[in-house]
């Protein structure tokens, strides 16, 4: 197996008194759809900017992050060529961040800034290759209906997905999603990570943050759990259990990072991570 994403005995601290992340390892393979769940303020994307390159680690001298066999941070130093290494890693806010007056293919474009000359972005001059690439990834996420429309006028998960049409213009081998549908409806996020899972199944790499688990036992064969900046838990999604996230979290914690009502969930994932259909109230 491809190691896609190592990190190696990361800590982050903001504050002397307290560690975001703390002494944190995972490993990653290519091709996996990992989940990294946890409440609010455990970590979830204080890691995932660890990893994108946009936030140094610790100066601990055992820090590491590597991406894709090549490192990309170390003992808290961006690598030199961190601006090439983060071409291949797209990152999804959970605020989509498009430019409400552009249209959907403008922001969709928008993603091929960091790969064509800083003269022709200043322009806005795009070749017919950049818009088929963009028209593209929007057929990816089903959103090429909408290029001709401002963005103003898509809904929440629609701009969503439109923000991962643009991380994919940049032709990213590993997506980070940093809770990209915090902020939607159950019918929203559902279509959202309907994409995600799409992207994966054609061999991206996918970790993303989530603040419901039922979302990570849906989608992901494997969760990573953080608790104030430790990993609790590595291992099957199908494992975690209402009994095992009191465990981890206590029961009050817990019972906040579900989404769905006790008798909606599933606990299962399949085996070759074939999406469980979602309930009605999904
Ligand atoms: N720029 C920053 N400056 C100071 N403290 C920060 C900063 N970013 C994060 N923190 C702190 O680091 C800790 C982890 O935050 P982080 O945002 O990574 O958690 P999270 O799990 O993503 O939370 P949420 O689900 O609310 O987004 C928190 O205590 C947070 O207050």
């Amino acid at each position: 197996m491809t190691v896609a994403i190592n990190v190696t005995q990361v800590s982050k601290h903001f504050r002397s008194d307290k560690a975001a992340l703390s002494d944190v390892s995972l490993t990653v393979n290519k091709g996996e759809m990992v989940a990294l769940i946890g409440a609010s303020g455990s970590g979830k994307s204080t890691l995932l900017r660890v990893i994108a390159g946009l936030l140094k680690t610790d100066k601990a001298s055992s820090a590491k992050v590597d991406v894709l066999g090549k490192t990309l941070q170390a003992s808290g130093q961006l690598a030199k060529d961190v601006r090439q290494q983060r071409a291949q890693v797209g990152f999804i806010f959970q605020q989509f961040n498009l430019v409400n007056r552009l249209s959907v293919l403008l922001n969709t474009l928008m993603g091929s800034l960091g790969r064509i000359p800083k003269w022709r972005g200043l322009l806005g001059l795009f070749y017919t290759a950049d818009k088929h690439l963009a028209m593209q990834a929007l057929q990816r996420v089903g959103m090429e209906h909408t290029a001709t429309q401002r963005a103003s006028t898509l809904s929440g998960g629609q701009q969503q997905r439109v923000a991962i049409a643009r991380a994919l213009v940049q032709k990213p081998s590993i997506v980070l999603a940093d809770e990209p549908i915090a902020s939607l409806d159950p019918e929203s996020a559902r279509k959202v990570m309907d994409a995600l899972a799409d992207l994966n199944k054609e061999g991206m790499t996918v970790l993303v943050s989530l603040h419901q688990v039922d979302y990570a036992i849906r989608y992901c064969k494997r969760t990573v759990a953080l608790k104030d900046g430790v990993v609790v838990y590595d291992g099957p999604s199908s494992e975690l259990t209402p009994e095992k996230l009191d465990k981890l979290y206590g029961a009050t914690s817990a019972s906040e990072m579900y989404a769905f009502p006790s008798n909606d969930r599933s606990t299962s994932v399949s085996t070759d991570n074939t999406v469980q259909p979602l309930a009605a109230n999904a």
